[in-house]
Order: structure tokens, then sequence, then C-alpha cells
């Protein structure tokens, strides 16, 4: 059985990986400093281990007492608009928290890294097309910014060290577990597919789509939404990969269908069937017109196929939130 070590994996993304790790049969050790995850959301077939990655001390002690073979990076702060306020706590957390990591799995020997990057450092770069891992990235904030960084300081500290590794790049990540037993815990989130679902459960007054005068089919900003469920199952498939030898390389994550935020609305409506209060205010600042992705390297080479749908996504989030 490999030993696999997920930073963050207390997390949104992280948690639901760690129960689809699990799963599979890998044994996991998790390390989170629960700044933003719950200790609730972890499974518990994994060890847990509440401590901050920059501890290099501590962070160590976890890899040589677990003797953990893999390192899953998913820690880190993920707001676009908290990163353009705060840019230095973007890099401090996203690319000082890295290196210390990288620093300690180097020194440790371990020689299989994945890390949770994001499509948002291809920035406007995918005007109406599907981006494809080599399509040029651009990033237009602070926390795209640093997550190109990451991407960069992997590469090369693969280079020196031996190293194996995976990078997703994760397009719109949203939905929960299908039985409403692990989802989004973020208190005020501002992502799409929630701010609808809490507006229809009645916990906020109105639903605002930032802008209309976007060049789209319908005036608003089209995205690829994926599934948690369906990107814990990538994350699975690229371990194994790394574990029967797999090179480096990149992978977006997304479902290759794009849907415009009043699509989206217009689903959950009909889904649940609450009429939505909308309301259409500005646009908010660095929303790139569309973004698209082109998964299929993911699909050949780790056969990674989404299986969620966009009404699952909405109906599994919706399902998630009544409990509350
Ligand atoms: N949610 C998305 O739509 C999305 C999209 C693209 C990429 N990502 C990336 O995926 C990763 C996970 O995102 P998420 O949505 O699950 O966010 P999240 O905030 O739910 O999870 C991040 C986890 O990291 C932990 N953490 C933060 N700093 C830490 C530190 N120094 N030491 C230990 N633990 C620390 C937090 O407590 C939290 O549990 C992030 O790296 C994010 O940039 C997320
Ligand atoms: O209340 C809301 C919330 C969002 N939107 C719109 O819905 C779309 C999606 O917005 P999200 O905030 O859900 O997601 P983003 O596309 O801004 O970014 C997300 O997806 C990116 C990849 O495409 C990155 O992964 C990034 O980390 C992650 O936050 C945007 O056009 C946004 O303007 C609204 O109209 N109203």
């Amino acid at each position: 059985m490999h030993t696999i070590l997920v930073t963050g994996g207390a997390g949104y993304i992280g948690s639901h990986t760690v129960k689809r790790l699990l799963d599979a049969g890998y044994k996991v050790i998790v390390a989170d400093d629960l700044s933003t995850g719950h200790a609730s959301a972890v499974d518990k077939r994994a060890v847990f281990y509440q401590l901050d990655v920059r501890d290099n001390q501590a962070f160590g002690n976890v890899l040589d007492q677990e003797q953990v073979e893999a390192v899953l990076h998913c820690a880190g702060k993920i707001v676009v608009s908290e990163s353009v306020k705060e840019p230095l706590k973007y890099f401090h957390h996203n690319v000082s928290g890295l290196n210390e990591v990288l620093k300690v799995v180097a020194e440790k020997g371990i020689k299989k890294f994945m890390f949770s990057s994001t499509a948002s450092i291809y920035g406007n770069n995918c005007f109406n097309i599907k981006a494809v891992e080599t399509t040029q990235v651009a990033p237009t904030n602070p926390y795209a910014a640093s997550k190109h960084i990451g991407e960069q300081m992997i590469h090369w500290v693969s280079e020196r060290y031996q190293m194996n590794y995976v990078i997703f790049r994760y397009f719109n990540v949203a939905g929960a577990e299908m039985d409403a037993s692990n989802g989004l815990r973020t208190e005020n989130p501002t992502h799409l597919v929630p701010s609808i679902n809490l507006t229809l459960l009645g916990k906020r007054p109105v639903f605002e789509i930032f802008g209309d005068d976007y060049q789209t089919a319908d005036g608003t900003c089209i995205r690829d939404y994926i599934h948690v469920c369906d990107l814990a199952r990538a994350h699975q498939l690229g371990m194994d990969y790394l574990f029967n030898g797999g090179q480096s390389t990149v992978f977006n994550l997304g479902t290759e269908q794009g849907y415009s935020v009043k699509q989206v609305a217009d689903t959950a409506e009909r889904i649940t069937g609450i009429p939505l209060n909308v309301k259409i205010s500005e646009r908010r600042s660095g929303d790139p017109d569309f973004v698209l992705a082109n998964a299929g390297k993911a699909r050949e080479r780790l056969d990674w196929v989404p299986e969620h749908s966009l009404e699952e996504i909405i109906q599994s989030d919706f399902h998630w939130r009544k409990q509350f």
C-alpha cells in the first residue's frame, strides 16, 4: 500500500480527493493548518496532522514518521479578489509556502509530487478556444501569478532532484458528494454555483450577475464547470500514473463544455423549481469573457472522463447546502 500526504486535505478539493484516494487503496496522511479547512471534512480513515506546511520541522517529521512516498500539495490561498488587495499574502502562502514544502520534499528524497494549479493562469488567452496545456499563459491577478510561479518552481526542482510531478490546472470546480456527505464548507462563498444556490435557499436576497455585456451569445461569461468528485478521481488516476513511472507533465481538468452565467442560473431554476431573484450588476474586475478546457491529454494519458453533468453539479451543491 503506497502512502500519500495531502496538504490542505481538510479543504474543499483536498477532502474530496482524500476520500477517493482512500477508496482506491492508498494510505492517506493529511497535513492542514485548518485556516480555511475543517477537521470534520477529513475522512476518518486518514491520519490527520494539524500543522502549517511552512513549519519545516513539523512537516519533515510527519514525512519521516509516516514514510510518505508522494505529496499532493493542495494547501493554499484561493480568492482572486483578495489576492488583488493583498498580493504579498498570496505570494507568502502560495510561493514561499510551496518553496518550504519543496525544500523538505527534496531533502527527504520524495520523488512523486502533485500540485493544484488553475485555469486562471491562461487569463484572456483562451478567448473562443479550448485551452490546451501549451496555450500561452497570461496571469491577470496575483493569485494566478502565484500558481504560475509555483508551476515553474516545481519544474526546476524536479529537474534538479529527479522528482516526477503532475500539475493539474483545474477549471471551475463545483458540486458536492452525491450523497451530501461532503461539500464546500466555506462560510461566505463567492463562486457562482454556491451563490446561486444560497439565493434559491433564501439565505441571500438576490443573485447578482456580474456583467451582461461580455462578448458571448447572451452577454454573460462562459466557464467550464467540473464536478469536485470528477476532479478527485483525476487525482487518483494521476497518482496511479506517477506510481506506474509516469513522467512529469501538466494536465487541464475540465469538461470541455461551456456554460454562461445565465445558463447556469436558468438550469438551477429549472431543476429546483424555485424562481431565482436575479439582478444585473457591474462587471467584476479581472473576469475573462470565456474560459474552456481542452482536456484531451488527461483523457488520453490518464483515461479520465468526467462523469457528472452541470445539473448534477448544481443539484449536489443544493442538497449539501439544504442541510444547514
Ligand atoms: N476551488 C477552486 O475553484 C480552485 C480552482 C483552481 C485551483 N484551486 C486550487 O486548489 C487548491 C485547493 O483549493 P480549495 O478550493 O480546496 O480551497 P480550500 O481553502 O477549501 O482548501 C485549502 C486548504 O489548505 C489549508 N491550508 C492553507 N494554508 C495552509 C498552510 N500554510 N499549511 C497547511 N494547510 C494550509 C486550508 O486550511 C484548507 O484546508 C488550492 O491550491 C487552490 O488554489 C482551487
Ligand atoms: O455571484 C456571482 C458569482 C460569479 N459570477 C460569475 O460567474 C463566473 C464564474 O465565477 P466564479 O467566481 O465561480 O469563478 P471564476 O471563473 O472567477 O474562477 C474560478 O475558476 C478559475 C478557472 O477558470 C480558477 O480556477 C479560479 O481559482 C476560480 O476561482 C464569472 O463570470 C463571475 O463573474 C456572477 O455573475 N455572480
